[in-house]
């Protein structure tokens, strides 16, 4: 098994809070995916939602970058997600780096329901800072999982998302044409020139 999961029980109190969290190309959103469908073929009834901002592939799907997707519910703010169904037993969330700051204590309140909670999100903006809620979510986790992608300059694995255009705002959706996945190193280069 590449991640330690849990054993689940339908009728056992099961409430916990995973995050997945890295850098842009890191698999966050494909490990989400990977746990999610897992739940699915286990009969769990499995409710997935990411912001209503997020709308870069689809307004309706989480999508992966390799355009591997599942059905969510877009929302406008967190404690919108409280307004679950009743049977909801894992509860996804993608792109939590957008949501506001009371995303822990919505997460929270579903692992305390009983509610396996998986998030995933970027932990740190272009400019390498700790990003929106995913800090204080990874503090109250059971599980925090931190993925890599690989520095699109030398191959080690790359825990930044360099940003490659003159934008200095904290938010700017976007895919390769903005970002790209750099190591430490590759980060902190001096010259920092964009090689394509
Ligand atoms: N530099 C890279 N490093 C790793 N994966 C990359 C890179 N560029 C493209 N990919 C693709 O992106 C996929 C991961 O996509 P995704 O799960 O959506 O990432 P994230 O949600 O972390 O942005 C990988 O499986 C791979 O096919
Ligand atoms: C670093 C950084 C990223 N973003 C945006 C760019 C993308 O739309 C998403 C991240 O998507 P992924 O699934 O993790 O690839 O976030 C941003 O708005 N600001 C940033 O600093
Ligand atoms: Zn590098």
């Amino acid at each position: 098994m590449l991640f330690s999961e849990q054993n689940y029980r339908r009728g056992e109190f099961c409430g916990s809070i995973e995050v997945i969290c890295g850098s842009m190309f890191s698999g966050k959103t494909e490990e989400l995916l990977r746990r999610l469908r897992r739940a699915q073929i286990a009969k769990l009834n499995v409710e997935i939602f990411k912001p209503k901002t997020d709308t870069r592939y689809d307004e309706n799907a989480v999508v992966s970058h390799d355009l591997n997707s599942i059905q969510s519910t877009p929302v406008e703010t967190s404690s919108s997600i409280l307004l679950l169904n009743a049977d909801t037993q894992v509860v996804g969330i993608d792109e939590a780096q957008f949501f506001d700051e009371d995303l822990p204590d919505v997460c929270n309140k579903l692992a305390q329901k009983g509610i396996r909670v998986i998030v995933a999100g970027l932990d740190m903006d272009f400019l390498g800072k700790p990003f929106g809620p995913i800090p204080a979510l990874m503090a109250i986790a059971e599980l925090v999982t931190k993925v890599n992608a690989v520095c699109v300059r030398c191959g080690s694995p790359a825990m930044y998302s360099f940003r490659k255009v003159a934008s200095e705002s904290k938010i700017l959706l976007g895919e390769k044409d903005s970002y790209e996945p750099r190591c430490r190193r590759c980060y902190h280069m001096a010259d920092n020139v964009i090689l394509n």
